[in-house]
Formats: C-alpha cells, structure tokens, sequence
C-alpha cells in the first residue's frame, strides 16, 4: 500500500542509531517466537540469521538475476511487459510508489516460472529451477517464521497465517528489483531532478501482503521509516534475510503488528543495487479478517472483512492523485474504528 506524501522528500529527515532487531533462528523457540513478535509489534521489520537457506541456493539466484540485468535491453524486454508479470523498469506501476528501477515479477508457481524462463534465459530450465528452489527455500522460511508468530501470540492453530501462503491457489509473488548506480543516470545525462546524489529508487509505502522476505546484494539503500516519522537505513547484508509485516498481516493481527514503510534511495555512485522479495500472499479468495483470538469485548475487530482479491482490486486500481489512506480507511477500518 502507498502511504501518501505529497512533496517527498530524498532527504534521511534525521537519522538516529536505533537497533534494528536481529533474530537468530537458532534459538530456542519459544525465546525465539516471544522475539519476533516484538519485533512485528515495535517495528514490523527485522533481520534474521542462521535461517538455514543454502548458501548455494542464494548465490544461483543471485547470478541468474545479475546475469538477467546485465542484457541489453531488447533482450529483457522479451520477458513480457508487467502487466502484471514480466519485465519493467523506471517508474513501477501506477499505484503511486515511483521510483527508478528495472525490476522482473514472476508467480511463484513452478508452472508459470517454466513458462516465463523461456522469455528471460538462454538456458530456461537452469533459470526456472534456480528460481523454484530460491522460491521454496524462502517460502518454507516464511512458514516457519508465520508459525513462530502464531506460537508467540499463543494461537492454538500454529499454521493459522502459514496455511494461506501454502494454500495451491496462493497469490504470492517474486521480485528481483536492480537498481542502476548514480553514474548510469549521469552518463545518459538524465540530470538528476530531484538531487544530485540521491536519486528515489522505490518510493514510501508497505507492502500489502502478509510476509515479505528481501534479501539483496551488498548495496544499500533500503531505508525503514520509525513511527516517529524517522527514516532509518537498513545496512546491507547479503548473509541475512529482511523480513517485513505486511498490511494484509496487520489486519489478521488486529492492528496488533504495524507493517513497516519502507523506501529504496540510490545513493551509490558505482554499483548496482540488486534485490530480491518474496511476498507471502494468502489465496484470492481468503478473507483477511482478525483472527478471533486477538478480537475481544475490549479489543473489537478495527477492520472490516475483505477478501485479498477486493483488497488488491481496490489499491492497485488506485491512481496517484487519490487520497490513498482515506481509500485504505474506508475500506478495511470498521464503521466502529476511524482508523486502524
Ligand atoms: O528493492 C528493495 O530493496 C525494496 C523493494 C521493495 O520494497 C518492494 O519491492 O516492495
Ligand atoms: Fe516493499
């Protein structure tokens, strides 16, 4: 979801050293579920280490999108536009998140992955299963920590949030983002519009879904923005994995989770940011409700029913120009709640 702001600014408004929580897998569980959703309560973004994907499996996948992004652009063009899968680049989309990007959307199904492959690689079998086993890897990440929360919100049904991104007819999908160094846009002598050295990467918002798990390349430029209205950058390392609340989870948590803004600034002169997300997203037509455990006589439920396939028909068809967060209140707030 885009979070309106009528003038961005590029500018860090001020930045403070503040602990991004890191959490380690390998803890014991329930240490571990009690520390995650703390971290989704206070922050609704944090770091995890020793999450067990394959060195292999990450560094394939890295290669296959490098590779992907080092072709000239006729030839990445051939992987359809983005409409909604395929290949894009500068502004994204038109839900009001600008930014300067290439970036490929692919589902996550293995079917349609082999599909695709064969409009984006020279070598689409190598590339399909690269990108099926980054896709489960992360995909099982993503359950495992969905069931740590459960566990941690002392849920009886651990699989309550992971059952939907495991459902067959699941509507998660898979970015690779690559973002050109400062020196691409001087060299095509696109003076910088907005600052000389910094240029906006991927605009304000939250992702929509339920989980978002990103990794990228040893470039920065990811920033998270604190309830205070703190921007605070994200340090790159390409060893962990970022793992973000999405609004879609918020919901299903009674308001209980936040689900982080977020923004990508390019600040680096020489090298390419290059990442990739995984969003965890329930079926279309599973209704994204609070679940009856956090809803209670003095916690009534915030949000109105909705299934995923409104929620999404509603946002994405939404223009920039449109008070997005009176749409987003309207929508999912119930009459009882003004906000949520
Ligand atoms: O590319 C990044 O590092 C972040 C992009 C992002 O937030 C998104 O694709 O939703
Ligand atoms: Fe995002």
């Amino acid at each position: 979801m885009v979070v309106p702001s009528p003038t961005p600014s590029l500018r860090t408004k001020k930045t403070r050293a503040v602990g991004i929580p890191i959490i380690d897998l390998s803890l014991e569980r329930s240490v571990l579920s009690q520390k995650i959703v703390q971290a989704c309560e206070e922050y609704g973004f944090f770091k995890v280490v020793n999450h067990g994907v394959p060195r292999e499996i990450i560094s394939s996948m890295e290669k296959e999108g490098s590779d992907f992004f080092a072709k000239r652009s006729s030839e990445k063009q051939r992987a359809g536009p983005p409409s909604p899968f395929g290949y894009g680049c500068k502004n994204i989309g038109f839900n009001g998140d600008k930014g300067e990007l290439e970036y490929l959307l692919l589902q996550t199904d293995p079917a349609s992955i082999s599909e695709r492959s064969k409009a984006i690689s020279n070598n689409p079998s190598k590339f399909s299963c690269v990108v099926n086993d980054y896709i489960q890897a992360v995909r099982d990440l993503s359950c495992e920590i969905l069931d740590l929360i459960a566990e941690g919100l002392w849920v009886p049904d651990n699989s309550v949030f992971s059952k939907l991104i495991r459902d067959a007819h699941n509507d998660s999908c898979f970015r690779l983002n690559y973002y050109p160094p400062l020196k691409h846009f001087r060299e095509l002598e696109l003076s910088p519009k907005l600052n000389a050295d910094t240029r906006m990467g991927f605009g304000e918002h939250t992702d929509p879904q339920i989980l978002t798990i990103l990794r990228s390349n040893d470039v920065g430029g990811l920033q998270i923005c604190l309830d205070d209205g703190l921007w605070v950058p994200v340090l790159p390392d390409p060893n962990v994995f970022c793992v973000f609340v999405g609004d879609a989870l918020k919901a299903m948590t009674n308001g209980r989770f936040v689900s982080a803004s977020h923004r990508v600034l390019v600040t680096n002169t020489i090298k390419p940011r290059m990442s990739t997300i995984y969003f965890g997203a329930p079926p279309l037509d599973a209704y994204i409700s609070p679940i009856p455990e956090l809803v209670s006589p003095q916690k009534p439920s915030l949000y109105k029913h909705f299934t995923w396939s409104e929620f999404k028909k509603t946002f994405y068809s939404l223009r920039l120009g449109d008070c997005r967060l009176d749409l987003f209140k309207t929508l999912m707030c119930s009459d009882k709640t003004s906000s949520c």
